[in-house]
């Protein structure tokens, strides 16, 4: 039996598509949400116009864990650490898969840090690659990859994860599948001020492409490998992010670029994700132009101007 732990849009999107394998507990600490959720017999505030599946068990009660069961934790990487102080101790023999694309902003860890550091009799892994919830939940065919350092885990996590519409990749390189996914939704915030700045396509494919750059040039110097950065779970997962309206990081973005409000509700990873790396990076003494730009736009200390200013301004150099 799988265990999803976060009813939001991923969590209720990934529980979907395994109820088609067999049995799924979705948890959720809201009990209304629950009691919404089965009434409705779907997740209308998340994930509306898509129905939940009869193996798809709606709980606000964490069920007993047995050792070795798989549990997926679907929540903001800033709420992660929350969540396992909370419930560590009932999940203490699991494997944990991280379901979540960010870096810690007071500690600047990863996800399978976090749990490393929280739950450590835990295996940790992480499940990330291009994909929105909406595309998982309809069925949509998705490739996404699994990351954990344990190669037999990986494995069993592999076969226990693909459903008809979810292939996963697998990978030991942790480090580099979660540093990708975490960054990207950095890049992916500036793509989305340029087009909502209106400065035209040909400067996002720049940006996503020295985007690309720069965010393994930090992955690799934390050892992160370059293979895994070029697949699913960075670059692949970077075109999604920066190309497509459904994402909330882009969507954040425009909204930025446009000098618009953007709903303080929704859940964008880039922000504290930018301010979290851009202050590594400068004790690292590694550049991060980009990041650092989407810092200061958040921050209110640049206008979209100055911002592309300073980033063309830059010293000229080889590619
Ligand atoms: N939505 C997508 O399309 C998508 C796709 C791939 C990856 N992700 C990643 O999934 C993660 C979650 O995103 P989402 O879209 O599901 O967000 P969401 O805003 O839809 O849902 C977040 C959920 O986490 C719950 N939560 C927050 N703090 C909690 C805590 N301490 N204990 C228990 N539950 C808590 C909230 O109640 C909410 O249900 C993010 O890291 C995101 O990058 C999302
Ligand atoms: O909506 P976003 O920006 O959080 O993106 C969702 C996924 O990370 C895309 O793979």
């Amino acid at each position: 039996m799988i265990t999803v732990l976060g009813s939001g849009a991923f969590g209720t999107a990934l529980a979907i598509s395994l109820a088609s394998n067999g049995p799924v507990t979705l948890w959720s600490r809201d009990k209304a949400q629950v009691q919404r959720m089965q009434a409705e017999g779907a997740n209308t505030r998340r994930l509306p116009g898509v129905s939940l599946p009869a193996q798809l068990n709606v709980t606000a009660d964490l069920p007993p864990m047995s050792p070795g069961s798989i549990c997926l934790l679907s929540v903001p990487t800033q709420k992660l650490r929350d969540l396992l102080i909370e419930h560590g101790r009932a999940l203490a023999h699991c494997h944990l898969v991280a379901c979540c694309k960010g870096v810690e902003r007071v500690t600047g860890y990863g996800p399978t840090r976090i749990i490393a550091e929280l739950v450590p009799t835990a295996t940790a892994a992480i499940l990330t690659g291009p994909s929105f919830a909406h595309d998982i939940a309809r069925g949509l065919p998705t490739a996404l990859t699994l990351a954990c350092k344990d190669a037999v885990v990986a494995q069993s996590l592999q076969t226990a994860l693909t459903t008809p519409n979810l292939r996963i990749y697998r990978t030991t390189d942790a480090t580099g599948a979660e540093l990708g996914g975490a960054l990207k939704n950095v890049v992916a915030v500036a793509c989305g001020v340029v087009i909502g700045a209106g400065l035209g396509e040909s400067a996002r494919a720049a940006l996503m492409t020295r985007g690309f750059a720069e965010l393994s040039r930090m992955a690799v110097a934390l050892g992160a490998e370059q293979e895994t950065l070029a697949g699913l779970s960075g670059f692949g997962d970077l075109v999604l992010t920066c190309t497509s309206e459904q994402s909330r990081n882009y969507a954040f973005g425009m909204s930025l670029g446009r000098n618009k409000c953007f709903d303080t509700s929704i859940t964008v990873e880039g922000a504290a994700t930018a301010q979290a790396v851009s202050e590594k990076a400068r004790k690292m003494q590694i550049e991060m132009p980009i990041t650092d730009v989407v810092v200061a736009l958040i921050d209110g200390k640049l206008r979209v101007s100055q911002a592309m200013d300073m980033l063309l301004s830059r010293p000229l150099k080889e590619e």
